[in-house]
């Protein structure tokens, strides 16, 4: 499958923080990604040196085959929607959306249409009349209408009511069938995305570190559940904060396969062993021991 994004040891800091850290990852053309990861792990930095937004000084972003210093162009594949666009506050929505369909060149002008009255948006109002919630739903529609090969999504339902957040899914799942094309979701809602994505990158620590379909994260994470020693005696968990722990029965998560000859070992020890959600997965790769009184 084509390559829409590869990024190649990229590596990236704010001061002494590192963000990105030799990270690796490869975006292939029309697929839906859940970039998942949590606050401050870098989605929105990673996303920025994407769209050339921040200049990617050490490693390689390549949009579609080509650096944007090779060929400053390949921008045009790029929609980037965020949480906080800078809009100039006096403008009407009507002038943003003509602003932005002259900008991308597939843009479906009848599609905004029918997405401002789905959305309830008055196309007449100033852009600081709006609330919270509209200024997202405006931003969202002229990602999903962009029809960008390459849309990114960065918090895309922040402050959307349900409904909102339904009907959004709704219209960029139809959009994506009438056009596949490379789209990028960030976001915190895991399961509310979850059964969009075909495929999930999970980073941490500067890191990717889960990169899989989301059919094979859910063949593949598990929680593991036994003695301790007997636990240690087949994976390594070591450095890895139990979920669980009731008397001398621990329960780990694990992502990995889990074939014969492992779950034969583990049937011997008494090991139970059973699958879990994104979500659960998600959780349990960030959970730390938390004491707030001790
Ligand atoms: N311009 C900047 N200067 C200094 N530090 C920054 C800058 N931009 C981001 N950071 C820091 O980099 C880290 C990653 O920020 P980033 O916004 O990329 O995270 P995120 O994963 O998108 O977070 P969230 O889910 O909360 O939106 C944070 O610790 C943030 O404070």
């Amino acid at each position: 499958m084509d390559l829409a994004i590869e990024i190649k040891d990229l590596n990236h800091s704010f001061g002494k923080k590192i963000i990105c850290n030799n990270m690796n990852i490869n975006f292939e053309y029309g697929k839906i990604y859940g970039l998942l990861g949590r606050n401050g792990t870098g989605k929105s930095t990673l996303i920025n040196l994407i769209g050339n937004q921040l200049v990617c000084k050490d490693g390689e972003i390549k949009i579609f085959g080509k650096t944007v210093k090779e060929d400053i162009s390949v921008l045009e594949y790029i929609c980037i929607v965020r949480e906080k666009e800078f809009f100039l506050k006096d403008y009407k929505v009507k002038s943003i959306f003509n602003m932005h369909s002259k900008f991308y060149k597939n843009y479906d002008y009848n599609l905004q249409k029918k997405l401002s009255r789905l959305f309830e948006i008055n196309e007449e109002l100033s852009y600081k009349s709006l609330s919270r919630g509209q200024k997202t739903l405006l931003s969202n529609i002229i990602g999903i209408c962009s029809n960008c090969s390459i849309t990114i999504f960065d918090e895309p339902t922040v402050g959307l009511d349900a409904v909102n957040r339904n009907y959004f899914y709704d219209a960029l799942i139809e959009s994506y069938s009438e056009n596949p094309r490379t789209i990028i979701i960030a976001t915190h809602l895991i399961e509310e995305v979850e059964n969009l994505l075909e495929d999930v990158v999970i980073i941490k620590d500067g890191n990717v570190k889960i990169t899989d379909s989301l059919e094979d994260i859910r063949k593949k994470a598990y929680y593991i559940s036994g003695n301790k020693e007997n636990l240690n005696s087949i994976f390594e968990l070591e450095n890895q904060t139990p979920i669980k722990r009731f008397g001398d029965n621990y329960t780990y998560w694990y992502y990995g396969d889990l074939n014969q000859n492992i779950k034969d070992k583990m049937d011997k020890l008494n090991i139970s062993y059973e699958n879990i959600s994104l979500n659960e997965l998600f959780l349990s790769m960030n959970r730390k021991d938390v004491a707030l009184y001790e």
